[in-house]
């Protein structure tokens, strides 16, 4: 039986640009942009004609014929401003639709490696939505009818061109100018912005803590630290940009007094008539206006151009990823091959030298001192980090060969700060499990030996269990924690702690329900301070500063520490004797 992991998004897409649908819109986008550039004229037309004709002529009839095709140029013109503007906002939706989970996909894989900015990630994509319909795209899709309209002119007269030539190149500049300002400025502050938003989410998912421990104004003063630092740069930015921003209606506004001048002085040597005086003056103001615009859309265009890099650092790796071959469901045979774990960043390794072995239906506990590197091997039997040596097998396919969201139905992962995700205790069972039923997580709930507990609260399975569920105790975390890792067709188990936070029943109830799952077949990697665990153990793997320093039955790696010497006498006082070797075997302080 193969269990296929519903289709991601990305899944046969080469390119993110190749995911948006409707592409064929910037077609008609750009269709429409010509019809209302070319309409544009009809203003300047109209006045030529009008000036230049009618009043020469003295016709009404050619003054009412003129008004109203120009009236019915301009209503085109609207409705395909309007058209333009809807097929971008429909784009851009679409562009969000399809981007956005790509680029959740990516986070949740690479969370891990990044350990940062998630939302953050999102954000851009919100980001780009917002100024892919922004009047900033229009304006930008319009500058290249520019030159269409300085060749107008330049056919009405060379200075009325030239004008427009020089007005027109003084703008570039200043808008290259206010563009490298914009970058530099931009890529400052999203760094800032970063450690902002990681402060706020950390301030705001401790908001009891913080509170607790008195810390409310010290958060509050720290975020607006950290603020300022965000806001400085952007500050600086908009004052620098506003600046070029009003040098640049300055010179437009003296170009266009220069047009008119210029234009008046032609007329009166009878060089044009007085109709391309006002047609000239209309057309200087529509080309220079919008290169005044893209002075401040060069900003926008920054911060989109940085968004998308960003949107593309995240999203390109999950489109490159290949789909791996979903594998037969396991036995859950472990295998850990000369592994060592090196984290990113770390000088030596945490983990080194592990070797060991797990048949299905064994229950192998891990002990050793605090920070000896048990759960870093848990997060490595669970697939969360690569090792940076060795290899670590599941039915002798490397972890990394398997598809992760395969693995992860055969992996139940219990780690040592049980965080629970959803709504209700049922959600927080079944997790996000599209094919999820009341009887697998009922089922679960009793293998865990949670499920009178849950039915003691006040709503049962429905109960609305908070924020990373904190309206429930410890111990009850712990426990729907443990239904969460036994829920479906487990074959590896891996708990950290389990019992952590449970008294002495729950302990027992802990016990039971390892050994339930291990009559399954299911093979159990146990990490534990506490000595119950050990007397339903197969065999115990002892760290020590990352390294292996034993790994066999229990009453072999015990007694390996000169001072945990003694046997188990009886069964009875099993549990209390093998607290005192854990103890002086691993260095436990808790
Ligand atoms: N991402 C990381 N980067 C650098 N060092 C790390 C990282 N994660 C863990 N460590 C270090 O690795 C060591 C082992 O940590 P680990 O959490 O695995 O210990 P542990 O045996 O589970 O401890 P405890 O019993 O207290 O839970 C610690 O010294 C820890 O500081």
């Amino acid at each position: 039986m193969y269990l296929r992991p519903p289709e991601s998004p990305a899944a046969g897409k080469r390119s993110l640009l190749g995911l948006i649908p409707g592409r064929s819109a910037v077609v008609w986008v750009f269709a429409f942009s010509v019809s209302v550039n070319l309409l544009l004229l009809v203003v300047p037309l109209y006045s030529i004609e009008v000036f230049d004709r009618v009043i020469s002529s003295g016709s009404v009839e050619t003054l009412v014929g003129l008004t109203m095709i120009a009236a019915a140029a301009l209503g085109f013109s609207a409705a395909f401003d309007v058209l333009r503007s809807r097929l971008l906002s429909r784009f851009a939706v679409g562009f969000e639709r399809c981007v956005a989970p790509i680029v959740l996909e990516g986070t949740i894989v690479d969370a891990a490696s990044r350990g940062d900015g998630g939302t953050h990630d999102l954000v851009k994509v919100r980001e780009l939505r917002t100024f892919l319909s922004s009047g900033t795209v229009t304006t930008l899709i319009d500058a290249p009818f520019l030159p269409a309209f300085i060749l107008v002119l330049f056919f009405l007269h060379v200075w009325y061109g030239a004008i427009a030539l020089v007005g027109t190149a003084i703008l570039l500049v200043m808008g290259i100018i206010s563009r490298w300002i914009a970058r530099v400025e931009t890529a400052e502050a999203s760094g800032a912005a970063l450690r902002t938003q990681a402060a706020l989410d950390g301030i705001v998912r401790h908001a009891s803590l913080v509170r607790a421990m008195g810390w409310t104004l010290g958060a509050v003063r720290e975020f607006m630290r950290l603020n300022d630092q965000a806001l400085s740069p952007v500050v600086r930015a908009s004052e620098r940009v506003y600046a070029i921003g009003a040098a640049a209606r300055m010179v437009r506004m003296i170009l266009q007094i220069a047009a008119i001048g210029a234009g008046a002085w032609l007329v009166l040597q009878n060089e044009v008539l007085s109709g391309s005086l006002i047609a000239s003056s209309l057309l200087v103001a529509r080309t220079l206006q919008p290169m005044e615009s893209l002075i401040s859309a060069w900003r926008a265009l920054a911060s989109a151009q940085e968004a998308w890099t960003q949107v593309q650092a995240v999203a390109v790796p999950v489109l490159a990823r290949k789909r791996k071959t979903l594998l037969p469901v396991p036995s859950g045979r472990l295998v850990v091959e000369r592994v060592a774990y090196r984290p990113a960043g770390a000088k030596r390794p945490i983990l080194a030298g592990i070797n060991f072995e797990c048949r299905p239906s064994q229950i192998v506990v891990v002990i050793g001192p605090t920070g000896a590197g048990k759960s870093t091997l848990l997060r490595l039997l669970a697939a969360l980090e690569l090792p940076s040596s060795g290899t670590i097998r599941l039915d002798h396919a490397a972890l990394h060969n398997w598809d992760a969201d395969q693995l992860g139905r055969f992996v139940g992962y219990l780690p040592q700060d049980v965080q629970l995700v959803g709504g209700t205790v049922a959600e927080a069972i079944a997790g996000f499990d599209e094919r999820a039923r009341d009887e697998d997580i009922t089922a679960a709930a009793m293998l865990a030996q949670a499920h009178d507990m849950i039915l003691s609260l006040q709503s049962g399975y429905q109960t609305e269990i908070g924020r990373d569920g904190n309206k429930l105790s410890g111990g009850q975390r712990q426990r729907i924690g443990l239904a969460r890792a036994f829920y479906g067709d487990r074959k590896l188990l891996l708990l950290d702690e389990p019992n952590a936070n449970l008294d002495p029943d729950g302990e027992e109830a802990l016990c039971s329900a390892a050994l339930q799952v291990r009559a399954r077949g299911a093979t159990l990697v146990i990490v534990t301070h506490r000595p119950r665990l050990l007397t339903i153990a197969d065999a115990v793997l002892l760290l020590r500063d990352g390294m292996q320093l034993a790994f066999g039955p229990p009453s072999k790696v015990l007694p390996l520490r000169p001072s945990a010497v003694t046997p188990l006498s009886k069964p009875a006082d099993a549990p209390r004797e093998v607290e005192s070797r854990v103890h002086r075997a691993g260095g436990a302080s808790r």
